[in-house]
């Protein structure tokens, strides 16, 4: 059978990329993603904002929901201060499989820990599997859907603390018009727009930052 999307990204940055520099993986995966295959990393443009607002959160734990091929969890690892983690949850184990060999040849695998499995079940375990009080900085990328649940989830875990960001990708598109109204309309949290585009695309698309205030 032929190979995957995954796999065909991982390829190219074996191909592309230099073992231990994180900036060469996130831009041969820029590079297949623009002008061999699309794929749905946050991308470059949307990038750009994401590293602008860890290096103002500067997190000493970080929360990622949604691996898929881990572009954004070399995104985030790269930009880290020593002794800082993220943890990063994805389901699906193919998706799993491919994260874990990009973050190992950005080097990157001693910040990172991948954890499988659906956020819903793991959340309620961060504290008692990884020592975990509060996250600093969570990066929502999973399932749209899931975005208000597992948010009230954190909180009701105790797992966000006054201060903590939230950082919402596809909010245009896909689209996650709930987890807007729920962050927007809340008093709990002081939230802000960044327009930007789909990934690869001309497409509207943008990141919502949403600060916990309790
Ligand atoms: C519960 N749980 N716990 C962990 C966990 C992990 C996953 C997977 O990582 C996974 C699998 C499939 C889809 C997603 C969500 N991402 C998207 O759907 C998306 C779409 C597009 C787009 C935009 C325009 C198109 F035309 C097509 C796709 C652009 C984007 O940036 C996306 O992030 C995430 C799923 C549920 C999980
Ligand atoms: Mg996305």
């Amino acid at each position: 059978t032929g190979s995957s999307r995954p796999q065909r990204m991982l390829k190219a940055v074996q191909k592309n990329a230099t073992k231990g520099d994180p900036k060469s993986v996130i831009s041969a995966i820029d590079y297949y993603c623009r002008h061999k295959e699309w794929a749905m990393n946050v991308g470059d443009d949307k990038g750009l904002i994401l590293d602008s607002v860890l290096t103002e959160v500067n997190p000493s734990t970080a929360l990622e929901l949604g691996t898929y091929c881990g572009y954004s969890s070399v995104r985030i690892a790269r930009l880290l201060s020593p002794d800082s983690k993220l943890i990063t949850i994805e389901f699906n184990p193919a998706f799993a499989a491919i994260a874990r060999q990009i973050i190992a040849y950005a080097g990157l695998q001693d910040k990172v820990i991948l954890v499988e499995g659906a956020s819903g079940d793991l959340i309620p375990k961060m504290k008692e599997r990884f020592g975990i009080k509060s996250f600093d900085f969570v990066f929502l990328d999973h399932w749209k859907d899931r975005y208000v649940p597992d948010t009230k989830l954190l909180e009701d875990c105790g797992l966000l603390k006054k201060g903590t960001v939230l950082l919402a990708d596809n909010v245009i598109c896909p689209g996650a018009p709930e987890y807007l109204k729920y962050v927007r309309n809340n008093p709990r949290y002081e939230s802000r727009y960044y327009p930007s585009n789909l990934e690869y695309t001309k497409v509207e698309d943008g990141l919502e930052k949403s600060v916990f205030l309790e």
